[in-house]
């Protein structure tokens, strides 16, 4: 019986090729004897009937039918192949051909071999689509030999049949391969029933099974391609179940008796054959398993490997992250090293500052205490406080201009540390370093500072500024006039009347105040009218006598002299009714104008600054003197001149009060040099601020 799947060899092994033929011809060979050979020959020379069956989708066929005589099948005969029946495990009414001479019946075999049915499939092209039996009867004997070419065991897929009838056909091949695995299984397992009906192939060959004196020969067909090696095993595994068959012990017939070596010696090949196949597994079972431990064992070597890898890495990374935190660190140190540094140079800058922020404390504080002693002095000398009080009416609340008085007492060494914290201020505001012309700019903007450098400013100073050059006509006319300005020291008096008169002319009215008292000293005869006018409340007194030195100043006229006392009383016969006012004009004391007044005019109350520059200029040019002025708002405590851009905001009635007449306004007029060299400083315009100045040159 040949098993196997499909395209593995079973019909070659059975029938042979061209070259050689195949057992069912080598079997005629060795039962029959050969043609010609009348003494047996090789063969046996045993009589056989020979039936040649065919099964095919569960159905037998008689392949012999159409033979005649039992001596073969005629050529050219196409004899239908008639179907059978199984009756008591053989077929029914089954044709066969007989003889004894080997060539013959072979002959005749390979005739109805080629009747088969076959199909070309993927797997095998000449695939055979029905199992095929070949029976050997030997009567003589008794014997039987069949021999069983079985149908190709395959899968439909991979056979690649298509359509319903193919189907149905490969289930059917496989019905009978099936029905006889199940036999060979219960016969193996020792079932109780053994299903042999389930096709009739299985019920042919059941005798085979059933005969205790019957053998199976099993040949197992396998494909030497690699790619079919899952349908050898399974095929071996097949084998392996068959071989498993036990059947009952045999009880030897007495000529069975008579060669019991027979089967003795067949069983043990059997066991040495199933010894070696055992070996040879155990043999490749070990070189399985050494093959497995030198697997596992470069496993495990790999695993090391990447284990010392990773080890490696972690200590690459871990010097990669120290030496980035180093460097971090070291960085962070140096920043912090250049900032500690930089902290000590700070701190040793603020020490200095500090220092000398206290050292211009100290020096403050000495200050102060001297000019609170030359106060209460003043104070005492002064009309037992009136004057101050006076003073501190007119100029109350401006901090700027106390300092200023306080500061420039008259005193030199005072006057001297006062110009050190200028220098200081300087020092420390690098910011006003360099500044060409600073207080020139400041000038406009902020009047405070332009006070606190009037004040501070030395005599000396080569300084070419419009605004310092009138400052220095105004001091020269001072000190020709007044030479007991100067402070020698020993004199308190003197020493007085100095600060006073420093007094008076920061406050811009020292002018006025020196012709109230000049108005009020010599003409001793207008005592008590004097008294009355004085806007200071000044009496008689002390401070009087200080005073009247400085009245050495005349305000007159261009063309004829007037004495202050004439022209104030003109003023007051001039009181004008309500809705008019009256502006007395005149120009700022100097070498040049010495304080001449130019002209008195009456002018609406709501007259602006800019509508009286207009009377001014007309009445300058029929003078023939046009000269550029700006008008002192006299009392400002800034000592600033009106800018050209506010005098129309600033009416007339802001304008002082003369002396001595509550109803005259002093509108008094700074004349504007014009320098050679450089622009003049006098308040322009927004337009003329913006031109080049070339242009005014
Ligand atoms: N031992 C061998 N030597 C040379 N050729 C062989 C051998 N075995 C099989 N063949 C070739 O392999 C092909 C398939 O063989 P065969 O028909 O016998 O397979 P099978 O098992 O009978 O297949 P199926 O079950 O489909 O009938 C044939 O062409 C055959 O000539």
């Amino acid at each position: 019986m040949m098993y196997g799947p499909t395209g593995s060899g079973k019909s070659y092994t059975m029938f042979g090729g061209m070259k050689e033929p195949g057992i069912v011809y080598r079997a005629l060979k060795d039962m029959l004897r050969a043609e010609g050979d009348d003494e047996g020959g090789f063969g046996l020379g045993f009589f056989v009937k020979v039936t040649v069956l065919e099964i095919y989708n569960e159905e037998i066929y008689d392949l012999l039918s159409g033979n005649s005589n039992g001596i073969g099948i005629p050529k050219g005969s196409q004899t239908p192949k008639v179907k059978l029946e199984v009756m008591s495990k053989k077929a029914k009414n089954a044709s066969y051909i007989s003889g004894n001479e080997a060539g013959k019946i072979s002959r005749e075999v390979a005739k109805v071999e080629k009747r088969r049915i076959v199909k070309s499939t993927n797997c095998n092209e000449r695939s055979s689509r029905s199992h095929c039996l070949i029976i050997l009867d030997v009567p003589s004997v008794g014997g039987r030999l069949m021999l069983v070419d079985m149908a190709g065991s395959e899968n439909i897929e991979q056979a690649g049949q298509t359509g319903f009838e193919a189907k149905i056909q490969t289930g059917k091949i496989n019905q009978g391969n099936t029905a006889l695995k199940r036999v060979v299984e219960s016969i193996a397992n020792g079932d109780s029933h053994v299903p042999f009906r389930d096709s009739k192939l299985t019920m042919l060959l059941q005798d085979s099974f059933e005969d205790d004196k019957s053998k199976i020969l099993m040949i197992l067909c396998a494909s030497p391609d690699p790619k079919e090696m899952h349908k050898t095993i399974s095929t071996l595994e097949y084998g392996a179940k068959a071989k498993c068959i036990v059947r009952a012990a045999h009880v030897s017939t007495p000529k069975e008796k008579a060669m019991p070596d027979e089967s003795s010696t067949l069983l043990r090949s059997r066991i040495a054959a199933m010894n070696q196949f055992i070996y040879k597994l155990q043999m490749e079972n070990r070189l399985r398993e050494k093959e497995r431990d030198d697997a596992q064992k470069e496993v495990a070597k790999k695993e090391e490997e990447i284990l010392a890898v990773k080890s490696k890495l972690k200590v690459i990374e871990a010097k990669v992250s120290s030496l980035k935190e180093e460097e971090i660190e070291s960085k962070v140190e140096e920043r912090t090293q250049m900032m500690r540094i930089e902290l000590t140079r700070m701190e040793e800058k603020m020490l200095r500052q500090q220092e000398e922020l206290n050292s211009l404390r100290q020096q403050l504080e000495k200050i102060e205490l001297e000019r609170g002693n030359a106060n209460e002095e003043a104070l005492k000398d002064i009309d037992g406080g009136k004057f101050m009080k006076k003073l501190s009416e007119i100029y109350g609340g401006d901090q700027g201009m106390e300092k200023s008085m306080e500061l420039d007492m008259g005193d030199l060494p005072v006057t001297h540390d006062v110009m050190e914290i200028k220098e200081n201020f300087h020092q420390l505001n690098p910011q006003y370093l360099g500044v060409e012309d600073e207080e020139d700019i400041n000038a406009m903007r902020f009047p405070d500072r332009v006070c606190l450098s009037t004040v501070f400013e030395r005599d000396d100073e080569g300084d070419d500024r419009d605004s310092t050059e009138n400052y220095e006509v105004d001091k020269e006319v001072i000190e020709e006039n007044t030479p007991m300005l100067i402070h020698n020291g020993d004199n308190s008096k003197e020493a007085r009347k100095t600060r006073i008169q420093n007094i008076f002319r920061l406050c811009g009215n020292y002018r006025e105040l020196s012709q109230q008292v000049k108005v009020r000293t010599p003409t001793k005869t207008n005592e008590n009218e004097n008294a009355r006018a004085s806007p200071l409340g000044l009496k008689e007194s002390p401070i009087s006598s200080l005073l009247a030195p400085l009245s050495s100043l005349h305000i007159a006229d261009e063309n004829k002299c007037v004495s202050h006392s004439e022209t104030i009383e003109n003023l007051k016969e001039n009181s004008e009714p309500d809705g008019m006012m009256e502006v007395c004009v005149k120009w700022e004391a100097s070498k040049e104008f010495g304080g001449k007044i130019i002209k008195k005019m009456k002018v609406v109350k709501d007259t602006t600054l800019s509508d009286l520059r207009k009377l001014i200029e007309v009445h300058l040019e029929e003078d023939k003197n046009k000269q550029a002025f700006t008008f002192l708002l006299l009392g400002d405590p800034t000592g600033a001149p009106v800018t050209k851009e506010k005098e129309a905001t600033v009416p007339v009635c802001k304008l002082p009060i003369c002396n001595n007449l509550s109803s005259t306004h002093l509108a008094c007029l700074r004349p504007i040099k014009k320098s050679a060299n450089r622009p003049n400083h006098a308040p322009f315009t927004s337009l003329e601020n913006t031109l080049p100045i070339a242009g005014h040159v």
